[in-house]
Protein backbone atom coordinates (compact mmCIF):
# COMPACT_ATOMS: atom_id res chain seq x y z
CA UNK A 1 0.00 0.00 0.00
CA UNK A 2 1.81 3.11 -0.92
CA UNK A 3 1.24 6.62 1.41
CA UNK A 4 -1.51 8.46 -0.41
CA UNK A 5 -4.03 4.89 0.16
CA UNK A 6 -2.62 4.22 3.83
CA UNK A 7 -4.07 7.30 5.07
CA UNK A 8 -7.32 9.06 5.07
CA UNK A 9 -8.22 12.81 3.51
CA UNK A 10 -11.75 14.73 4.32
CA UNK A 11 -13.51 15.79 2.18
CA UNK A 12 -15.07 19.81 2.90
CA UNK A 13 -18.03 18.73 3.99
CA UNK A 14 -16.49 16.00 6.79
CA UNK A 15 -13.93 18.57 7.67
CA UNK A 16 -16.47 20.84 8.62
CA UNK A 17 -18.88 18.26 9.90
CA UNK A 18 -15.94 16.96 12.69
CA UNK A 19 -15.29 20.74 13.56
CA UNK A 20 -19.06 20.65 14.69
CA UNK A 21 -18.79 17.51 16.55
CA UNK A 22 -15.71 18.41 18.26
CA UNK A 23 -17.69 21.72 19.21
CA UNK A 24 -20.69 20.34 20.05
CA UNK A 25 -21.14 16.74 21.94
CA UNK A 26 -17.41 16.36 22.35
CA UNK A 27 -16.66 19.23 24.62
CA UNK A 28 -14.44 21.27 22.81
CA UNK A 29 -14.13 25.21 22.41
CA UNK A 30 -13.47 26.61 19.28
CA UNK A 31 -9.85 28.61 21.51
CA UNK A 32 -8.80 25.47 22.88
CA UNK A 33 -8.99 23.82 19.21
CA UNK A 34 -7.46 26.96 17.69
CA UNK A 35 -4.47 27.12 20.56
CA UNK A 36 -3.94 23.48 19.50
CA UNK A 37 -3.86 24.07 15.93
CA UNK A 38 -1.71 26.83 16.38
CA UNK A 39 1.03 25.28 18.27
CA UNK A 40 1.14 22.30 15.63
CA UNK A 41 2.02 24.76 13.24
CA UNK A 42 4.67 26.66 14.74
CA UNK A 43 5.76 22.93 16.38
CA UNK A 44 6.35 21.84 12.58
CA UNK A 45 7.90 24.74 11.68
CA UNK A 46 10.50 24.58 14.07
CA UNK A 47 10.85 20.95 13.60
CA UNK A 48 12.29 22.30 9.83
CA UNK A 49 13.40 25.13 10.10
CA UNK A 50 15.68 26.43 12.63
CA UNK A 51 15.56 30.41 13.77
CA UNK A 52 19.36 30.58 13.20
CA UNK A 53 18.79 30.72 9.38
CA UNK A 54 14.71 31.28 8.80
CA UNK A 55 14.28 34.00 11.40
CA UNK A 56 12.04 36.33 9.86
CA UNK A 57 8.36 34.91 9.53
CA UNK A 58 5.72 36.76 7.96
CA UNK A 59 2.24 35.74 9.21
CA UNK A 60 -0.40 35.78 6.86
CA UNK A 61 -4.03 35.93 8.23
CA UNK A 62 -7.20 36.09 6.30
CA UNK A 63 -10.59 36.68 7.99
CA UNK A 64 -11.99 32.95 9.60
CA UNK A 65 -10.45 30.36 11.48
CA UNK A 66 -7.32 29.89 9.78
CA UNK A 67 -6.48 33.42 10.36
CA UNK A 68 -6.90 32.70 13.79
CA UNK A 69 -4.64 29.44 13.61
CA UNK A 70 -2.35 31.88 11.90
CA UNK A 71 -1.89 34.50 14.90
CA UNK A 72 -1.73 31.48 17.84
CA UNK A 73 1.43 30.10 15.74
CA UNK A 74 2.72 33.45 15.19
CA UNK A 75 2.47 33.63 19.19
CA UNK A 76 4.04 30.42 19.65
CA UNK A 77 7.18 31.16 17.27
CA UNK A 78 8.01 34.48 19.19
CA UNK A 79 8.42 32.01 21.98
CA UNK A 80 10.75 29.96 20.12
CA UNK A 81 12.69 32.58 19.24
CA UNK A 82 11.67 33.24 15.83
CA UNK A 83 10.69 37.21 14.66
CA UNK A 84 7.43 36.91 13.13
CA UNK A 85 5.32 40.12 11.76
CA UNK A 86 1.69 39.83 10.90
CA UNK A 87 -0.28 40.62 7.87
CA UNK A 88 -4.14 41.01 9.01
CA UNK A 89 -6.17 42.95 6.49
CA UNK A 90 -9.59 42.11 7.36
CA UNK A 91 -10.06 41.61 11.16
CA UNK A 92 -12.71 40.20 13.18
CA UNK A 93 -14.42 42.05 16.21
CA UNK A 94 -14.97 38.51 17.97
CA UNK A 95 -13.62 38.29 21.44
CA UNK A 96 -11.25 35.17 20.47
CA UNK A 97 -9.34 37.60 17.75
CA UNK A 98 -9.29 40.54 19.62
CA UNK A 99 -7.20 38.44 22.39
CA UNK A 100 -5.05 36.75 20.38
CA UNK A 101 -4.28 40.58 18.59
CA UNK A 102 -4.06 41.87 21.82
CA UNK A 103 -1.54 38.76 23.10
CA UNK A 104 0.68 39.50 19.82
CA UNK A 105 0.70 43.09 20.74
CA UNK A 106 1.94 42.76 24.64
CA UNK A 107 4.75 41.01 22.76
CA UNK A 108 5.54 43.35 20.70
CA UNK A 109 5.25 41.46 17.07
CA UNK A 110 4.64 43.94 14.63
CA UNK A 111 1.26 44.14 12.26
CA UNK A 112 2.92 45.59 8.76
CA UNK A 113 0.45 47.97 7.13
CA UNK A 114 -1.59 46.39 4.04
CA UNK A 115 0.26 48.12 1.60
CA UNK A 116 3.61 46.61 2.42
CA UNK A 117 2.60 42.96 0.45
CA UNK A 118 3.69 42.30 -1.75
CA UNK A 119 6.64 44.31 -2.01
CA UNK A 120 7.96 43.22 1.63
CA UNK A 121 7.49 39.73 0.75
CA UNK A 122 11.53 39.05 0.37
CA UNK A 123 12.53 40.64 3.53
CA UNK A 124 11.31 37.26 4.86
CA UNK A 125 12.41 33.81 5.38
CA UNK A 126 9.42 32.10 6.00
CA UNK A 127 5.72 32.82 5.10
CA UNK A 128 3.35 31.35 6.95
CA UNK A 129 -0.18 31.13 4.68
CA UNK A 130 -2.94 30.99 7.14
CA UNK A 131 -5.17 32.96 4.88
CA UNK A 132 -8.00 30.05 3.86
CA UNK A 133 -8.78 27.25 5.28
CA UNK A 134 -11.62 24.52 4.31
CA UNK A 135 -14.44 27.01 4.64
CA UNK A 136 -13.05 28.56 1.26
CA UNK A 137 -15.23 28.59 -2.04
CA UNK A 138 -14.88 30.33 -5.37
CA UNK A 139 -12.07 32.28 -6.34
CA UNK A 140 -10.18 34.50 -3.55
CA UNK A 141 -11.76 38.39 -3.16
CA UNK A 142 -9.49 41.56 -2.39
CA UNK A 143 -7.35 41.94 -0.85
CA UNK A 144 -6.71 38.04 -0.74
CA UNK A 145 -6.52 37.41 -4.59
CA UNK A 146 -3.90 39.97 -5.78
CA UNK A 147 -1.85 38.63 -2.47
CA UNK A 148 -2.34 35.13 -3.15
CA UNK A 149 -1.14 35.66 -7.12
CA UNK A 150 2.03 37.35 -5.69
CA UNK A 151 2.44 34.17 -3.56
CA UNK A 152 2.27 32.02 -6.10
CA UNK A 153 4.20 33.30 -8.14
CA UNK A 154 7.40 32.79 -5.37
CA UNK A 155 8.85 29.43 -6.35
CA UNK A 156 9.96 28.36 -3.03
CA UNK A 157 10.38 24.57 -3.81
CA UNK A 158 14.34 24.93 -3.42
CA UNK A 159 14.91 27.58 -1.51
CA UNK A 160 18.51 27.03 -1.42
CA UNK A 161 19.02 28.22 -4.59
CA UNK A 162 16.87 31.15 -4.69
CA UNK A 163 15.99 34.11 -2.22
CA UNK A 164 12.83 33.45 -1.86
CA UNK A 165 11.13 32.95 1.30
CA UNK A 166 9.72 29.53 2.25
CA UNK A 167 5.84 29.19 2.33
CA UNK A 168 4.20 27.57 5.51
CA UNK A 169 0.34 26.60 4.51
CA UNK A 170 -1.95 26.09 6.89
CA UNK A 171 -4.45 23.50 6.09
CA UNK A 172 -5.15 24.05 2.90
CA UNK A 173 -2.58 26.24 0.57
CA UNK A 174 -4.59 28.98 -0.12
CA UNK A 175 -6.45 29.43 -3.55
CA UNK A 176 -6.40 25.90 -3.85
CA UNK A 177 -9.81 24.58 -4.01
CA UNK A 178 -10.34 22.43 -1.03
CA UNK A 179 -10.83 19.11 -2.64
CA UNK A 180 -9.72 19.62 -6.66
CA UNK A 181 -6.33 21.35 -5.04
CA UNK A 182 -4.79 23.66 -7.52
CA UNK A 183 -6.67 23.47 -10.40
CA UNK A 184 -4.93 26.02 -12.41
CA UNK A 185 -1.91 24.69 -12.24
CA UNK A 186 -0.40 27.68 -11.28
CA UNK A 187 -1.32 28.28 -7.88
CA UNK A 188 0.71 28.80 -4.51
CA UNK A 189 3.67 26.02 -3.71
CA UNK A 190 4.21 25.52 -0.27
CA UNK A 191 7.22 24.00 0.55
CA UNK A 192 5.99 22.95 4.22
CA UNK A 193 1.90 21.68 4.30
CA UNK A 194 0.29 21.24 7.96
CA UNK A 195 -2.74 19.49 7.84
CA UNK A 196 -5.12 19.73 10.61
CA UNK A 197 -7.32 17.08 12.05
CA UNK A 198 -6.55 14.95 8.65
CA UNK A 199 -5.58 15.91 5.61
CA UNK A 200 -8.16 17.06 3.14
CA UNK A 201 -8.63 15.41 -0.16
CA UNK A 202 -6.56 18.76 -2.06
CA UNK A 203 -3.65 17.38 0.12
CA UNK A 204 -2.80 14.38 -2.62
CA UNK A 205 -1.59 16.75 -4.40
CA UNK A 206 0.86 18.50 -2.62
CA UNK A 207 4.46 18.03 -3.82
CA UNK A 208 6.18 20.32 -1.40
CA UNK A 209 8.94 18.55 0.75
CA UNK A 210 7.13 18.79 3.83
CA UNK A 211 3.74 17.64 5.25
CA UNK A 212 2.91 17.32 8.88
CA UNK A 213 0.14 16.29 10.63
CA UNK A 214 -1.42 18.91 13.25
CA UNK A 215 -4.20 19.43 15.83
CA UNK A 216 -3.23 16.58 18.38
CA UNK A 217 -7.40 16.35 19.66
CA UNK A 218 -8.82 13.97 18.09
CA UNK A 219 -10.93 11.35 19.91
CA UNK A 220 -11.31 7.36 19.36
CA UNK A 221 -14.95 8.27 18.14
CA UNK A 222 -14.67 10.18 15.52
CA UNK A 223 -11.71 8.44 14.47
CA UNK A 224 -14.11 5.75 14.15
CA UNK A 225 -17.03 7.27 12.48
CA UNK A 226 -14.79 8.59 9.88
CA UNK A 227 -13.10 5.56 9.30
CA UNK A 228 -9.48 7.67 9.52
CA UNK A 229 -6.32 6.25 9.26
CA UNK A 230 -3.68 8.75 10.38
CA UNK A 231 -0.20 8.40 11.43
CA UNK A 232 0.47 8.18 15.10
CA UNK A 233 2.29 11.10 17.23
CA UNK A 234 5.51 10.48 18.79
CA UNK A 235 5.51 11.26 22.58
CA UNK A 236 4.31 14.62 23.06
CA UNK A 237 4.68 15.95 19.52
CA UNK A 238 2.03 17.98 18.53
CA UNK A 239 2.93 17.50 15.24
CA UNK A 240 3.94 14.05 13.23
CA UNK A 241 4.98 14.21 9.91
CA UNK A 242 3.13 12.32 6.90
CA UNK A 243 5.35 9.89 4.33
CA UNK A 244 8.52 11.15 3.11
CA UNK A 245 10.11 14.24 3.44
CA UNK A 246 10.06 14.86 -0.21
CA UNK A 247 7.15 13.69 -2.71
CA UNK A 248 8.94 14.37 -6.10
CA UNK A 249 6.32 14.98 -8.75
CA UNK A 250 6.44 12.22 -11.66
CA UNK A 251 7.24 15.49 -13.99
CA UNK A 252 10.32 16.31 -12.23
CA UNK A 253 12.40 12.70 -11.61
CA UNK A 254 15.77 14.22 -10.19
CA UNK A 255 15.25 17.67 -7.80
CA UNK A 256 17.04 20.63 -9.47
CA UNK A 257 19.62 20.52 -6.31
CA UNK A 258 20.89 17.08 -7.13
CA UNK A 259 21.84 17.65 -10.73
CA UNK A 260 25.16 17.40 -11.24
CA UNK A 261 25.22 21.35 -12.15
CA UNK A 262 24.16 22.13 -9.17
CA UNK A 263 25.87 19.80 -7.00
CA UNK A 264 30.38 20.49 -6.44
CA UNK A 265 32.56 18.82 -8.45
CA UNK A 266 34.69 18.21 -5.31
CA UNK A 267 32.79 15.70 -3.68
CA UNK A 268 34.04 16.06 -0.21
CA UNK A 269 33.05 19.80 -0.55
CA UNK A 270 29.72 18.17 -1.50
CA UNK A 271 29.32 16.03 1.04
CA UNK A 272 30.66 18.53 3.92
CA UNK A 273 27.76 21.02 2.75
CA UNK A 274 25.23 18.06 3.03
CA UNK A 275 27.02 17.38 6.69
CA UNK A 276 26.54 21.31 7.80
CA UNK A 277 22.95 20.71 6.62
CA UNK A 278 22.16 17.63 8.48
CA UNK A 279 23.63 19.49 11.72
CA UNK A 280 22.02 23.00 11.14
CA UNK A 281 18.54 20.99 10.60
CA UNK A 282 19.37 19.31 14.16
CA UNK A 283 19.20 15.84 12.89
CA UNK A 284 19.60 13.19 15.82
CA UNK A 285 23.16 12.01 15.57
CA UNK A 286 24.05 12.89 11.79
CA UNK A 287 27.51 11.55 12.31
CA UNK A 288 25.90 8.01 12.47
CA UNK A 289 26.92 5.97 9.73
CA UNK A 290 26.55 2.41 8.59
CA UNK A 291 29.74 1.21 7.94
CA UNK A 292 30.40 -2.27 5.90
CA UNK A 293 33.07 -4.42 5.00
CA UNK A 294 33.23 -7.95 3.84
CA UNK A 295 36.12 -10.38 4.01
CA UNK A 296 38.36 -11.37 1.53
CA UNK A 297 35.67 -13.42 -0.38
CA UNK A 298 32.81 -11.07 -0.28
CA UNK A 299 32.09 -7.74 -1.41
CA UNK A 300 30.74 -4.89 1.46
CA UNK A 301 27.44 -4.40 1.10
CA UNK A 302 24.53 -2.31 3.47
CA UNK A 303 20.91 -3.97 3.41
CA UNK A 304 17.77 -2.33 3.82
CA UNK A 305 16.88 -3.79 6.86
CA UNK A 306 19.21 -1.57 8.62
CA UNK A 307 17.56 1.29 7.84
CA UNK A 308 14.56 -0.21 10.07
CA UNK A 309 17.08 -1.56 12.17
CA UNK A 310 19.11 1.27 12.41
CA UNK A 311 20.99 0.22 15.46
CA UNK A 312 21.87 -3.79 14.98
CA UNK A 313 24.53 -5.19 13.89
CA UNK A 314 23.49 -7.13 10.96
CA UNK A 315 25.27 -10.09 9.37
CA UNK A 316 24.70 -11.38 5.75
CA UNK A 317 26.88 -13.91 4.45
CA UNK A 318 30.24 -12.84 3.98
CA UNK A 319 29.78 -9.02 4.45
CA UNK A 320 28.97 -7.24 7.78
CA UNK A 321 27.36 -4.09 8.52
CA UNK A 322 27.29 -2.16 12.30
CA UNK A 323 27.00 1.87 13.11
CA UNK A 324 30.25 3.76 13.96
CA UNK A 325 30.39 7.68 14.37
CA UNK A 326 32.21 10.14 11.90
CA UNK A 327 34.78 11.49 14.07
CA UNK A 328 36.37 13.42 10.88
CA UNK A 329 36.35 13.81 7.06
CA UNK A 330 39.14 15.49 5.04
CA UNK A 331 40.43 14.84 1.43
CA UNK A 332 42.52 11.80 3.35
CA UNK A 333 38.83 10.19 3.70
CA UNK A 334 36.28 9.24 6.60
CA UNK A 335 37.54 8.75 9.96
CA UNK A 336 35.55 6.43 12.93
CA UNK A 337 37.48 4.68 15.58
CA UNK A 338 37.70 0.88 15.54
CA UNK A 339 39.40 -1.67 16.96
CA UNK A 340 41.91 -3.92 14.88
CA UNK A 341 41.21 -6.81 17.04
CA UNK A 342 37.38 -6.19 15.68
CA UNK A 343 35.69 -8.02 13.24
CA UNK A 344 35.51 -5.10 10.68
CA UNK A 345 39.26 -4.20 11.31
CA UNK A 346 40.61 -7.55 10.44
CA UNK A 347 37.98 -7.34 7.34
CA UNK A 348 39.72 -3.78 6.55
CA UNK A 349 42.76 -5.84 6.52
CA UNK A 350 41.61 -8.17 3.83
CA UNK A 351 39.59 -6.20 1.74
CA UNK A 352 39.87 -2.90 2.12
CA UNK A 353 36.30 -2.43 0.29
CA UNK A 354 34.15 -0.69 2.09
CA UNK A 355 30.80 1.55 2.13
CA UNK A 356 29.24 4.22 4.23
CA UNK A 357 25.62 5.28 4.44
CA UNK A 358 24.12 8.13 6.25
CA UNK A 359 20.15 8.28 7.27
CA UNK A 360 19.14 11.76 6.80
CA UNK A 361 16.04 11.16 6.39
CA UNK A 362 14.66 14.62 6.56
CA UNK A 363 16.87 15.99 4.26
CA UNK A 364 15.57 13.73 1.57
CA UNK A 365 18.95 12.57 1.23
CA UNK A 366 18.18 8.98 3.22
CA UNK A 367 20.68 7.10 2.43
CA UNK A 368 23.65 8.99 1.40
CA UNK A 369 26.37 6.06 0.68
CA UNK A 370 30.00 6.35 -0.12
CA UNK A 371 32.03 3.09 -1.50
CA UNK A 372 35.85 3.08 -1.53
N1 LIG B 1 -11.05 20.81 13.49
C1 LIG B 1 -10.07 21.46 12.94
O1 LIG B 1 -9.32 20.92 12.16
C2 LIG B 1 -9.89 22.86 13.27
C3 LIG B 1 -9.37 23.69 12.33
N2 LIG B 1 -9.28 25.01 12.50
C4 LIG B 1 -8.96 25.88 11.41
O2 LIG B 1 -10.15 26.43 10.94
C5 LIG B 1 -10.18 26.41 9.52
C6 LIG B 1 -11.54 26.52 9.01
O3 LIG B 1 -12.03 27.72 9.52
P1 LIG B 1 -13.30 28.50 8.94
O4 LIG B 1 -13.44 29.73 9.73
O5 LIG B 1 -14.43 27.57 8.85
O6 LIG B 1 -12.88 28.81 7.46
P2 LIG B 1 -11.67 29.55 6.74
O7 LIG B 1 -10.64 29.96 7.70
O8 LIG B 1 -11.30 28.64 5.65
O9 LIG B 1 -12.25 30.86 6.11
C7 LIG B 1 -13.55 31.30 6.22
C8 LIG B 1 -13.55 32.80 5.90
O10 LIG B 1 -13.07 33.01 4.59
C9 LIG B 1 -14.08 33.67 3.83
N3 LIG B 1 -14.01 33.18 2.45
C10 LIG B 1 -14.39 31.98 1.98
N4 LIG B 1 -14.15 31.91 0.67
C11 LIG B 1 -13.64 33.10 0.29
C12 LIG B 1 -13.24 33.65 -0.94
N5 LIG B 1 -13.32 32.97 -2.09
N6 LIG B 1 -12.71 34.90 -0.96
C13 LIG B 1 -12.63 35.64 0.17
N7 LIG B 1 -13.04 35.19 1.38
C14 LIG B 1 -13.53 33.93 1.43
C15 LIG B 1 -15.37 33.39 4.53
O11 LIG B 1 -16.30 34.39 4.27
C16 LIG B 1 -14.94 33.38 5.99
O12 LIG B 1 -14.82 34.70 6.48
C17 LIG B 1 -9.45 25.14 9.22
O13 LIG B 1 -9.02 25.08 7.88
C18 LIG B 1 -8.33 25.20 10.21
O14 LIG B 1 -7.29 26.02 9.75
C19 LIG B 1 -9.62 25.62 13.82
O15 LIG B 1 -8.74 26.62 14.15
C20 LIG B 1 -9.56 24.61 14.92
C21 LIG B 1 -10.32 23.36 14.60
K1 LIG C 1 -4.07 28.28 4.42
Amino acid sequence: MNEQESISYLTQQQAAEIDDLLMGNLGFSIDQLMELAGLSVASAVAEVYKPSEYNRVLVICGPGNNGGDGLVAARHLHHFGYKPSIWYPKRTPKPLYAGLVTQLESLSVPFISIDSLPQEFLNFDIIVDAIFGFSFQGNPRPPFDDLIMSMASLSAHYPEHQKSPVIVSVDIPSGWHVEDGDRSGDGTRPDMLVSLTAPKLCARTFSGRYHFLGGRFVPPSVMQKYKLRLPKYPGTAMCVQIGNSCQIKVEDPVPAKFLQKNVEADPFLQFQKWFDDAVATGLKDPDAMALSTANKDGKPCVSPILLSFFLLQIIIGQNSSRMVQLKKVDREGFVWCSNYGSRKGHEIAENPHASLLFYWNTLNRQDLTIEA
